[in-house]
């Protein structure tokens, strides 16, 4: 039950709704009861009086209990879907509150199909917690309690009875049937989760398996999925309908066993024969609010598993970033003596980097594939915590500064950027909500895409534009956004060079006094760089500018002479 706790105290941040549902509950269970009693009793006066009063009476009482019994029903599901609803989107927030920190390096440990079927399936399933798990038990037992007490009046030994059917029918069943579940291997949620990371994958990768053909094999491997999800789903059927079955079966026998006792009490003359159908009608209603009980094992196991596959998602020790706002003016990076190696790894992918990137000045990252170039992208964006070192912006260490805060002053242009399906206008906007039409032209007519219309639809990832269209509407975006600290990685690997020249040019020209680091590949066109910081395995191997690291014929140097030759 630990496990549902911060779901139960999400649901209690709903009191009044929880409160007036059990309430409206209950009324609803006592009306219903008390509409069956009083029919029993109006059955027994029918027959054994004739005093027509009574009989009037009764019959008013009838409609009166039908009447309550319905419009109570009707307050108590309005009251406890209000709060179940209410606590679904605080479970949604405060899951996403603790998820986001996380991110990106729980992908690292999450397949997004997976972590999709927990944020959504997970998340609905424990809208079953209040209506079949915690309301139902609750209302029942206020119920039975008061029935229990009522039936006293008439006979000790009936109530007992009724008592003994309460505790077998609301906890010993149920608990039995929940212990079962328990143990028996029926993880329909994680063969729900495996299904979920299939289709995600098998979508993502439908193409490669295509040319590939491998779609058979995976689309098999779909169906295994898809088969043993729906085997756990009607096993967990077939264990309900046997739930359901014994409870009503032993409320059956409670309201038989009533019967018996009540004729022998009446035979002995201890029950007045007058009150025997009474209490035969208020047992049998009694015991027909027991039905929810059945499905209370499905659901509790089901919200326990889901809570805690939550749970495990967010129960990572949550990183605490600072609350600092960036200072104002031109700002400048440094890193001091850095390392950062990944969660899991032994080698560090940035080790020991001490950079210092000045306001005004371009600095550009080379290195071969893999020497870290991207991670320490990561870690100047401060996504990637330091394992070792310093990293301060505009003379404040990064630690303290509030991370939104350092993204909003830079204009980021990662290898693989998103577009969201719209239009051209709505992909840009992102970056910056108030940009008027003029401004977002020219931001386009700079990365030379002055043919594109605003208008134009953006299809999802933005499918329907080349590769190197997407790279220059994320410099696009960047230029709208206007800050002045430029992070670029790769920006322009598939646009040809004369347009890439161009648009650098354009960049550096109009932006003077802005920083700017660029992760390239290639090694053409670096002369216009201040500096040039040469990665290996790591580490800075050379730093300087691009006259003196080819004077120095060093690491530098043998790198262009390679990419010389490669393409001489
Ligand atoms: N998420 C990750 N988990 C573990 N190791 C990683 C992860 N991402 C990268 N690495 C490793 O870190 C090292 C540096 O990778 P990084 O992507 O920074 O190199 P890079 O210089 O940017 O490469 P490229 O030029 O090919 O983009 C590599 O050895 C890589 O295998």
């Amino acid at each position: 039950m630990s496990e549902l706790k911060h779901i139960l105290k999400l649901t209690l941040l709903e009191k009044k709704d929880v409160l007036i549902a059990i309430f409206f509950g209950f009324l609803a269970g006592i009306a219903s009861v008390a509409l069956m009693g009083s029919s029993g009793y109006l059955i027994s006066k029918a027959a054994l009086t004739s005093q027509m009063t009574t009989l009037v009476v009764m019959a008013a009482c009838l409609k009166l209990f039908g009447f309550a019994s319905a419009l109570s029903r009707y307050g108590e599901r309005l009251y406890s879907h209000r709060a179940t609803f209410t606590m679904l989107s605080h479970l949604r927030v405060s899951f996403f509150e603790r998820l986001s920190p996380l991110a990106p390096g729980i992908f690292s440990k999450y397949r997004s199909g997976d972590l999709l079927s927990r944020i959504v399936g997970d998340v609905e399933s424990l809208q079953n917690f209040l209506l079949r798990v915690f309301y139902p038990p609750v209302v029942l037992g206020i119920v039975f309690l008061s029935v229990v007490f009522f039936t006293s009046f008439f006979s000790l030994g009936i109530a007992i009875v009724i008592f003994i059917g309460m505790l077998l029918t609301v906890v010993v069943v149920p608990a039995l049937f929940s212990s079962r579940k328990r143990h028996a291997n029926g993880q329909v949620r994680a063969q729900r989760g495996n299904f979920a990371i299939e289709a995600t994958e098998f979508l993502y990768g439908f193409r490669d398996l295509q040319i590939h053909q491998q779609l058979g094999g995976k689309k098999q491997q779909l169906k295994d999925d898809a088969a043993q999800y729906n085997e756990g789903q009607r096993k967990e059927g077939l264990e309900e309908n046997l739930a359901q079955s014994i409870n009503a079966f032993v409320a059956l026998l409670v309201s038989f066993f009533v019967l018996a006792v009540g004729a022998y009490f009446v035979a002995a003359g201890e029950l007045n024969g007058l009150y025997l159908a009474l209490l035969v009608m208020i047992s049998i209603a009694a015991f027909e609010n027991v039905a929810p009980m059945a499905a209370f094992p499905t659901y509790f196991e089901e919200s326990r598993k889901a809570a805690v596959r939550l749970e495990e998602i967010v129960d990572e020790p949550i990183l605490q970033r600072g609350t600092e706002a960036v200072p104002n003016g031109p700002l400048d990076i440094k890193l001091t003596n850095a390392s950062f190696r990944y969660p899991g790894e032994q080698d560090l992918a940035v080790d020991r980097v001490s950079l210092h990137l000045k306001p005004g000045t371009k600095t550009a990252i080379v290195g071969p594939s893999g020497s870290g170039k991207s991670t320490l992208m990561q870690v100047l964006l401060t996504v990637f915590p330091l394992s070792q070192g310093q990293l301060s912006i505009g003379g404040k260490s990064a630690e303290t500064l509030m991370q939104e805060g350092v993204w909003q002053e830079m204009n980021i242009v990662l290898q693989e950027n998103h577009f969201f399906y719209g239009t051209i206008r709505s992909n840009l906007l992102i970056a910056n909500s108030a940009a008027t039409d003029e401004q977002l032209n020219l931001a386009l007519m700079k990365v030379q895409l002055d043919n594109f219309s605003l208008d134009i639809k953006v299809e999802e990832k933005g499918q329907n534009l080349s590769g190197g269209q997407k790279q220059r509407l994320a410099i696009a975006r960047a230029l709208v956004k206007g800050k002045s600290l430029w992070l670029l990685d790769e920006p322009v690997s598939s646009v040809d060079s004369v347009t890439a020249l161009a648009i650098y040019q354009q960049l550096f020209q109009q932006h003077k006094d802005d920083l700017f680091v660029i992760i390239s590949h290639d090694l053409a066109g670096l002369e216009k760089m201040d500096q040039i910081v040469v990665m290996e395995k790591g580490r800075i191997v050379e730093s300087g500018s691009y006259d003196m690291l080819m004077a120095k014929k060093g690491y530098f140097y043998q790198l262009k002479q390679i990419e010389n030759s490669v393409f001489v």
